[in-house]
């Protein structure tokens, strides 16, 4: 299949909890199968985003529930959310990530702990999804990036799972092609879906980037369709996108691409769908 259509086909959004209703409301609007994660949030509970991975199985979506190993209180909580999944069959494929909490909640400080513990093996996960930062991260260096992805790629195998990789959201096309360049010269060979906020307000985007600690330089936000001079209108991924496409050969391996969905689930659905239908425009009888 050419290129783009592979990217907007396969593409995964990420949600939080409370985004089920629109969800459900617009799944017919999603490729069957098509991935849905679902963000570990301090402020929504296990039963709610259990729930939202459990709508998403029954739209016939492929749900990601997210753990972060930081928020995770005690080995019986970690336990607990697995078991949970597991009643509602959304737990084959899981995302696990750190955290943000400066602290952690319990005896998981990275994602790495949480893999090693054995438990995502047990309750019968099939596949693992751990991060990728094109852009560095504000507060871990880039060799612990490095280390960590490399450890946990590892430990993913040594437990019998696949691992996959998605990356923390960017407006830098240039800056994601060379990191997916140096996971690949790495070893690194698990698929790659690349974050990219779906189409947003500009003061959204600017508030998530800064809240999450991606940057914004006023030359890549430019390009990427949005000034921040001007905070008003909304900028949509389709550039980033173009740029990506253009940019990607089958050395780069399995690339694909993760909507952020940042409250703007609805919108993100059409714009996909839009796109989609410009790539692979429907057959003429
Ligand atoms: N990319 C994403 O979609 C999301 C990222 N986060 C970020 O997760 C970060 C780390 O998670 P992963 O990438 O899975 O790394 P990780 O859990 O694999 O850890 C990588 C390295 O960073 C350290 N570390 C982990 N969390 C940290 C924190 N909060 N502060 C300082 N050091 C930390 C670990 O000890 C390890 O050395 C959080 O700080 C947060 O910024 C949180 C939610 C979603
Ligand atoms: N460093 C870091 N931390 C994160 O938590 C994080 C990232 N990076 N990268 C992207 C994903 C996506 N993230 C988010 C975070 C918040 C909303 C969100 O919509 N928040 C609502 C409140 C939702 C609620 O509390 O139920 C908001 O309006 O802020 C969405 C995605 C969190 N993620």
């Amino acid at each position: 299949m050419h290129r783009t259509a592979t990217l907007l086909e396969d593409l995964s959004v990420e949600i939080t909890a409370r985004d089920t209703a629109t969800l459900v409301a617009h799944a017919g609007d999603l490729p069957a199968g098509t991935r849905v994660s679902v963000t570990h949030l301090g402020t929504e509970g296990a039963p709610e985003r259990r729930e939202a991975a459990a709508a998403a199985a029954r739209a016939e979506l492929v749900p990601v529930p997210h753990l972060a190993a930081r928020r995770l209180g005690s080995e019986s909580e970690l336990r607990d959310a697995l078991d949970g999944l597991r009643a509602h069959d959304a737990h084959e494929r899981l995302f696990v990530v750190g955290g943000d909490p400066r602290t952690p909640a319990g005896p998981y400080a990275s994602a790495l702990d949480v893999i090693r513990s054995g438990l995502l093996a047990e309750a019968g996960v099939a596949e693992v999804g751990i991060t990728g930062y094109p852009e560095g991260h504000p507060a871990i260096a880039d060799e612990a990036l490095w280390a960590a992805l490399r450890d946990k790629t590892a430990a993913i195998a040594d437990q019998g799972l696949t691992a996959s990789v998605t990356t923390q959201f960017s407006f830098d096309a240039d800056a994601v092609v060379a990191w997916i360049e140096r996971a690949r010269a790495l070893g690194i060979a698990a698929p790659i879906r690349v974050g990219v906020p779906g189409p947003a307000g500009v003061r959204r985007l600017v508030a998530f980037a800064r809240r999450c600690g991606v940057g914004t330089s006023a030359g890549i936000a430019r390009k990427y369709g949005f000034s921040l001079t001007s905070l008003v209108g909304t900028a949509g991924p389709d550039r980033f996108v173009e740029e990506l496409t253009s940019r990607l050969e089958d050395a780069h391996g399995e690339v694909r691409l993760h909507l952020y969905t940042f409250g703007t689930l609805a919108a993100t659905i059409d714009w996909a769908r839009a796109a989609r239908e410009a790539a692979v425009p429907a057959e003429r009888p």
